[in-house]
């Protein structure tokens, strides 16, 4: 049994520390406001995001930083990405040598791009770094749904330890030690289950959405190689995996927030109807920064981007993308990935 910290009582936190509790793991939830937590602890429920699943007695709630970070055998990080840095600058005075920090959260650093890794390692030198992603909405989570993830680190052991306590027989693991590939499968992926959204808000077809996740995989992976990550783990689950997923689930909130748009709201309105996190747009706007400095082409993430900061109808982004030059399926380019 060990002391887990899970940092940000969002959907996601919340429904991997009613897991991690029920392994038999004592667990810290931190909740961002004290409100939220003082809520927590009253219904021992997450009301606004998980409606319907009570908290085991495992799970305790606090808005301290400080107690979760100082008694934790391994501390998991679920805040929306845009709050990582801050948060782990806050955590940072109370982090021992070698503590495992497990990031669960997805997406990509604006202005820096840099991966949710990355920053926290930035923040928190002394630590070692897991990522855990893949397929995994939290409303099925929360409720035991056989779901599978992959954890990865550099060191396989470190992945093994994490594999380990959050195994059970409803949740299965694998390892991969391709940090890169695992979290840029499943931050990207986001951007195409908004875009998948936008298709089902239109009123379009299934052969639609499938033509768009099988280029958008293609693009996903041929930005990932150019960074350095591996062609294969896009066909894992933290790629193809939870692009499966994000594209076809009501429970996905970049897809929810696609259907709007696709019906003619604006991204705005989008957001602020969806209520929680969309981490798609903002990684939108990253995607296709890294995409032009890298010289990788991503039409898709182009039209996407075109649709949410620059005002063009999703029917128009269609038109081009349908109307590009012939192209060969499997055409190669210099890094050996498919065009
Ligand atoms: N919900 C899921 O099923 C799911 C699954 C896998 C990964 N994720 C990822 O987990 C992350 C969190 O998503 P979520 O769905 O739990 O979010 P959510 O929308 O359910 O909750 C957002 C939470 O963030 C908190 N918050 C807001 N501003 C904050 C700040 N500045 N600092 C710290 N916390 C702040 C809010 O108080 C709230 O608790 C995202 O990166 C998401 O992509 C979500
Ligand atoms: O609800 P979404 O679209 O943020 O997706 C949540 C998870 O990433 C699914 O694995």
């Amino acid at each position: 049994m060990a002391n887990i910290s899970v940092i940000g009582s969002g959907g996601w936190g919340s429904a991997v520390a009613i897991m991690l509790a029920k392994n038999g793991h004592r667990v810290t939830l931190w909740s961002y406001l004290k409100e939220e937590s003082e809520d927590l602890k009253k219904y021992r429920e997450n009301k606004p995001f998980l409606p319907g699943v009570k908290f085991p007695d495992g799970v305790r709630f606090t808005s301290e930083l400080s107690e979760c970070c100082q008694d934790a055998d391994v501390i998991v990080t679920a805040t929306p990405s845009h709050a990582i840095r801050t948060t782990a600058k806050n955590m940072s005075g109370f982090i021992k040598d070698g503590q495992i920090i497990v990031n669960i959260s997805k997406g990509l650093e604006e202005g820096t791009h840099s991966t949710l890794s990355k920053v926290i390692k930035e923040e928190i030198p002394n630590c070692e770094v897991v990522v855990m992603s893949g397929p995994s909405h939290a409303e099925e989570v929360s409720r035991d749904i056989p779901t599978t993830n992959v954890v990865a680190c550099e060191n396989c052991e470190t992945a093994k330890i994490i594999q380990d306590i959050f195994m059970n027989p409803n949740f299965r693991v694998y390892t991969n030690t391709d940090v890169l590939g695992v979290e840029l499968g499943g931050s990207l992926k986001n951007v195409i289950a908004l875009c998948a959204g936008i298709v089902d808000g239109m009123g379009l077809g299934d052969n639609t959405k499938a033509a768009l996740m099988t280029r958008g995989l293609v693009e996903m992976s041929r930005l990932g190689v150019a960074l350095g990550a591996k062609h294969e783990t896009f066909n894992g689950l933290s790629g193809v995996g939870d692009l499966i997923v994000t594209c076809t689930s009501m429970h996905s909130r970049n897809r929810r927030a696609g259907i709007l748009i696709g019906q003619g709201k604006t991204p705005e309105q989008a957001r602020d109807e969806v209520k929680m996190v969309v981490e798609g747009i903002k990684t939108c706007r990253a995607a296709k920064e890294l995409a032009d400095s890298a010289g990788v082409e991503m039409p898709i993430v182009n039209e996407a981007y075109k649709v949410l900061f620059e005002g063009m109808a999703p029917g128009m982004a269609l038109k081009n993308l349908m109307g590009r030059d012939k192209k060969h399926e499997t055409e190669m380019d210099f890094l050996g990935t498919v065009k």
